[in-house]
C-alpha cells in the first residue's frame, strides 16, 4: 500500500507517511508495550472530562463482565439438574433455581452493560469538547510567527483532520479491550471451575479471528493515513468551487472544466485507494473465518473426546459449547480492542505532539503594564526573519517615534514596512535588537495590555461576517462608546447610510439579509474601526489604497487630527500624504537608507527624492 503514489500530491511528504511505515512495521507486541501509557492518558483525559461518566462506564464494563461469569456457572447447574436421573417433574423443580440465576444474570449484565454504553456516549461529545476547545485555545495563545511557520501549519491541518476523534476512538479502544479481557477473565474463572483442559482449547479457537481483525484493523489505519492528503486536496478544491470568493474568478479564468478534473482525479485514486483494501481485509476476513472454523472445530472434537473419555459431564459439555461462543467473541473484541488501541492511538499521538508544539511556541509577555500615555517608542537595530524564508526582512533596523508625531515608513514593495509595523505593534518578536515603550524593554511588557494601548489599520484587514457595526467596534463591543465620531471621521457615515439595515446589516451576502460592500467602501470600515479603537498609538498600514482621491484626502486629514493628542506611524506608497509628516523613514531590503523630514529627504536627491519625484511628475504629466 505504501508504494502507492499520487502523481502531484508529494504524498511521501506527508507526516502521516511516518505513521503508516510505524504502524506496518510494528507487531502486536509492540502495540502491547505502548498500550500502558496511551490507556493511561486517556483515562486521565476522561477523568478530567466527566469524572462521574468515567466511573461509571468503567464500573459498569466490569461488573456486566462479572455477571456473565455467574451466568456461565448458573448455567451448568441448571444443565446439571436437568440431566441428573429422577422423574421430569422433580428435575424441573431443581433447575428453578438455577434458570432464575441465569435469567437474573442476563438482565443484570445487559442492565450494566446499557449503562456503560450510556457514560460512553456521553462521554464521547464531552472528550471532543474538551479536545477541540484545548486545541483552539492552544491555536489562538501562539506567537504570530507560528502562522509562518508551514511546519506548525501542517501540524494544525493534519490534527484538526483527525486528531480530534482520537482521544474518544480511543477511549472506545480501551473500554472494548477491557470488557474483552475482563469477559475472557470472567469466562477463564468460570471454565477453570469446570475443567481446566478447556480455558486452552478455547483460547486456541480465537487466534485466527484474532488474527483477521487485527490485520483489517491495521489496514484501516493505513487507509485512513494513506489517503489523509489527497482528502485534504480534494476538500480543498470543494471550498474553492462551492464558496464565494473563488466563484467569480472560476467564471472570468473558465476554470470549471480544470477543477472538476483534478477534483475527479483525486476522486479516482482515493477510491482505488480504499477498495484495494476492501480486498485486503476481505481476503484477511476469509483466511480468519476459514481457519476460525477448523479451530472451533479442533476444540469441539477435544471435548466430545472429553465426553466420551468420561472426563466431563454432559452439562459442563453443553456449558463448554456456550463458553467456547462467548469466549470466542470476548477474545476477538480483546484484541481487535488493542489493536484499535494503538490504532486510535497514533492519531491521539498527532493530537499530543500538536498540544506540545503548541505550548511551546505559546506567546512569551512580561508583567510589567505598558505606559498608560502616548510615551517614546524606540527600535534598536532589530533583525527579522520569518520562519519560511532564507533572507531577513529586517536588518539592523533603529528608528524612534515620539508621542504625538506622525512618522511615515516608505520605502519599494518587499521592502519590510509592514513587518516592522507588526514588530512595532507587537506581534512579532524581533530575532535581535530591542523594541522599547517609555524605555521599557518590550519583552517585559505585558502584551496583551500593550495591544490595548494600539489601534492597527491594517492592509490585509480582515472583512468580518458580522454587521457593519460590530465591524467597526471590533476588539471594544462592551466599550458603550457612540460610533458617530469613528463613523464620520472615516467617511464611513456614507457607506452606513446606504445600507439597507444601517449599522445592523451584515456584511457578508451569503447570510439572510447580508450584503458585499465594495473594496473602498470596506476600507473606509476599516478605518473607522482603527479611529474608533482610540489608542495612543495607531498604526495605519496602506490606510487609503483603494479610495478616491476625495476620500483619501478626507482620511489623511482626519489621521492629522486624530494625531494631535496621540501617536501615527504610517505606512503608505502615496508620497504625496506623507510630506507633512515630522519624519520619514525610508526601507530597502529591510534597511532604513534614508530618514529625516519631507524637505530634508528632497534637498539629499536620494531614493525618496526620486520616488516622490517620479509620482509627482506622473500626476502633473497625466493631469
Ligand atoms: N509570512 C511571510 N513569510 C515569509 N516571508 C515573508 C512573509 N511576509 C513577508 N515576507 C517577506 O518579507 C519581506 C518584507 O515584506 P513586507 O510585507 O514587510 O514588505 P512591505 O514593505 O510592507 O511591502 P508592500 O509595500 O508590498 O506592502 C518581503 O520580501 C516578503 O516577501
Amino acid at each position: 500500500m505504501a508504494d502507492d503514489s499520487l502523481d502531484g500530491l508529494e504524498l511521501k511528504e506527508e507526516a502521516w507517511w511516518a505513521h503508516d511505515a510505524e504502524v506496518t512495521a510494528s507487531g502486536l507486541f509492540t502495540m502491547l508495550r505502548r498500550l500502558p501509557a496511551l490507556i493511561r492518558d486517556v483515562l486521565v483525559l476522561s477523568w478530567r472530562t466527566s469524572r462521574v461518566d468515567t466511573v461509571v462506564m468503567m464500573g459498569s464494563t466490569l461488573v456486566s463482565e462479572i455477571f456473565t461469569a455467574i451466568g456461565l456457572l448458573a448455567t451448568t447447574d441448571v444443565l446439571t439438574q436437568l440431566f441428573s436421573a429422577v422423574p421430569t417433574p422433580e428435575r424441573l423443580a431443581a433447575a428453578v433455581p438455577g434458570i432464575a440465576a441465569v435469567v437474573g444474570a442476563a438482565v443484570l449484565r445487559s442492565a450494566f452493560r446499557e449503562a456503560g454504553q450510556w457514560a460512553r456516549d456521553r462521554l464521547d461529545p464531552l472528550l471532543m469538547q474538551t479536545v477541540h476547545n484545548r486545541m483552539v485555545r492552544l491555536t489562538t495563545g501562539v506567537e504570530l510567527v507560528a502562522f509562518d511557520d508551514p511546519v506548525f501549519h501542517d501540524q494544525m491541518q493534519r490534527t484538526s483532520m483527525t486528531a480530534v476523534r482520537g482521544p474518544s476512538m480511543l477511549l472506545w479502544a480501551v473500554m472494548s479491550t477491557l470488557s474483552g479481557f475482563i469477559g475472557l477473565g470472567a469466562i477463564s474463572g468460570a471454565l477453570g471451575v469446570l475443567h481446566p483442559v478447556l480455558l486452552p482449547l478455547i483460547l486456541l479457537s480465537a487466534v485466527p479471528s484474532t488474527w483477521a481483525s487485527v490485520r483489517v484493523a491495521r489496514v484501516n489505519y493505513q487507509v485512513t493515513a494513506g489517503i489523509a492528503a489527497a482528502r485534504r486536496r480534494q476538500g480543498t478544491l470543494q471550498d474553492l468551487m462551492t464558496e464565494r470568493p473563488a466563484a467569480a474568478e472560476i467564471r472570468s479564468y473558465t476554470m470549471r472544466s480544470y477543477l472538476l478534473a483534478e477534483f475527479a482525479r483525486i476522486y479516482r485514486w482515493v477510491t482505488r485507494y480504499e477498495l484495494r483494501a476492501v480486498r485486503r481485509q476481505q481476503v484477511a476476513g476469509i483466511w480468519g473465518s476459514l481457519f476460525g472454523g477448523l479451530a472451533t472445530g479442533l476444540v469441539y472434537g477435544a471435548l466430545g473426546l472429553l465426553l466420551w473419555t468420561g472426563q466431563v459431564h454432559l452439562a459442563v459439555a453443553a456449558t463448554a459449547v456456550l463458553a467456547i461462543q462467548r469466549a470466542g467473541s470476548a477474545t476477538s473484541q480483546a484484541l481487535h480492542g488493542v489493536n484499535r488501541a494503538y490504532e486510535a492511538g497514533l492519531f491521539y499521538e498527532d493530537y499530543v505532539h500538536f498540544c506540545a508544539d503548541a505550548e511551546a511556541r505559546a506567546e512569551v509577555s512580561g508583567n510589567t503594564a505598558p505606559p498608560a500615555e502616548p510615551d517614546r517608542v524606540r527600535v534598536e537595530g532589530i533583525d527579522f526573519t520569518y520562519p519560511a524564508a532564507d533572507t531577513p526582512a529586517l536588518t539592523g533596523v533603529s528608528i524612534r517615534i515620539e508621542p504625538g508625531e506622525i512618522v511615515a515608513l516608505v520605502g519599494e514593495n518587499g521592502s519590510g514596512k509592514t513587518t516592522l509595523a507588526k514588530v512595532i505593534g507587537g506581534l512579532y518578536l524581533p530575532d535581535a535588537g530591542t523594541v522599547t515603550w517609555g524605555g521599557v524593554d518590550e519583552r517585559r511588557i505585558d502584551r496583551s495590555a500593550l495591544r490595548e494601548r494600539i489601534a492597527v489599520i491594517a492592509q490585509d484587514f480582515t472583512h468580518w461576517p458580522l454587521t457593519a457595526g460590530q465591524n467597526i467596534a471590533i476588539g471594544r463591543h462592551d466599550s458603550g462608546e457612540s460610533l458617530d465620531a469613528a463613523l464620520t471621521a472615516s467617511g464611513a457615515d456614507a457607506v452606513v447610510e446606504r445600507l439597507p439595515y444601517g449599522l445592523e446589516t451584515m456584511l457578508d451576502p451569503s447570510y439572510k439579509g447580508g450584503t458585499e460592500l465594495s473594496g473602498g467602501q470596506w476600507q473606509r470600515i476599516a478605518v473607522a474601526r482603527g479611529l474608533y479603537r482610540d489608542a495612543p498609538l495607531l498604526i495605519c498600514d496602506e490606510p487609503t489604497a483603494s479610495l478616491d482621491a476625495r476620500s483619501e484626502h478626507a482620511i489623511f486629514e482626519s489621521i492629522r487630527r486624530h494625531a494631535v493628542q496621540r501617536t501615527v506611524l504610517m505606512i503608505t506608497h502615496r508620497l504625496a500624504s506623507v510630506r507633512w509628516a515630522d519624519r520619514i523613514y525610508v526601507l530597502e531590503h529591510g534597511k532604513v537608507v534614508e530618514e529625516g523630514t519631507h524637505v530634508s529627504l528632497m534637498e539629499r536627491s536620494g531614493i525618496y527624492a526620486e520616488m516622490f519625484t517620479l509620482q509627482s511628475r506622473a500626476y502633473t504629466e497625466e493631469g
